[in-house]
């Protein structure tokens, strides 16, 4: 042990150094051959946790991706370019879709061209949110005059016409609830089904576009329960430390197992373990 113990083993071990043994093996030790208490650590050491995922056909190693932000020059002038030998797998991130069909196959084929493997449409950001710090420190966005009246806020018309310029699956980021209107988000993980995605991302951008909006991870039982597993749900919002990704899988777990028992309760007994017998 270099320095101070950091886990419980360590301080087993320290205990050992420093206290009488007839004591020492009175806190640490097991009946008979010990064989049980060797037994239940060993049966935890044994379970290895496979933390890969597998995202719209692609394997990834952890079940964490980076969400799209704007304008990393502003804290330097490299600071977005991808490594050569990054080994990421890119999606195209679409604020808007043009109503203009030409200017909207244009940028999709650019990313297919250049390996983008998914379109996410942002469908919470039809104008700006009010940040008033922003407002404060006068840090004005370019205003996108050109663009006035080419852009779609539509959604329906939207993934129409991305789907008829694309193959590439399409994914939502901005949804907050279950329902059409029920809380505050313009689409709902049904509405995102319908209209056929392949996923939605659980989103809230950060508390960026509209304040008093629910938190995602409260809200993601609620939609993993809508979209009953017919496409990939992702949520972003306040994860800031490893756990918290386990927190939102295990709440993601939870809806799945609600799910399959609610479709089971016609049954009298449920075995959980094959509980996809049930769906
Ligand atoms: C500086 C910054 C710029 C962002 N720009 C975009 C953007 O252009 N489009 C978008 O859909 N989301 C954008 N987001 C939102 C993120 O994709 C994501 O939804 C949000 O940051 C997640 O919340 P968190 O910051 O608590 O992790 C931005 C976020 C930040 C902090």
């Amino acid at each position: 042990m270099a320095s101070e113990p950091v886990n419980a083993n360590e301080f087993r071990e320290l205990a050992g150094h420093v206290l009488p043994k007839m004591y020492y093996d009175f806190y640490t030790g097991g009946a008979e051959d010990q064989h049980t208490l060797k037994q239940n650590v060993d049966a935890f050491r044994r379970i290895i946790i496979d933390k890969s995922a597998t995202v719209l056909g692609y394997k990834i190693s952890a079940p964490i991706m980076i969400a799209p932000t704007a304008r990393h020059q502003l804290a330097h002038p490299e600071v977005s370019i991808l490594p050569t030998g990054a080994q990421a797998i890119k999606w195209y991130l679409s604020e808007q879709v043009y109503k203009r069909r030409d200017i909207s196959a244009q940028i999709v084929q650019r990313a297919e061209k250049s390996g983008y493997k998914a379109i996410v449409l942002t469908v919470d950001a039809p104008r700006l949110g009010r940040r008033e710090a922003d407002i404060e420190n006068r840090m004005v966005a370019p205003q996108l005059n050109n663009f006035e009246g080419i852009l779609s806020t539509d959604v329906n018309s939207d993934i129409e016409r991305l789907k008829s310029i694309t193959n590439l699956p399409i994914l939502f980021k901005g949804v907050l609830t279950h329902e059409v209107g029920v809380l505050l988000s313009t689409i709902s993980a049904r509405k995102a089904v319908e209209v056929g995605v392949a996923g939605i991302v659980v989103s809230n951008h950060g508390g960026r576009q509209l304040d008093y909006t629910p938190t995602t991870i409260s809200v993601l039982e609620e939609v993993v329960d809508a979209v009953g597993g017919k496409v990939h749900v992702l949520l972003d919002g306040g994860v800031r430390r490893g756990t918290d990704v386990f927190k939102a899988l295990a709440l993601d777990a939870q809806a799945v197992l609600a799910n399959v028992v609610a479709r089971c309760s016609k049954r009298r007994t449920l075995d959980y373990r094959n509980a996809e017998r049930c769906v």
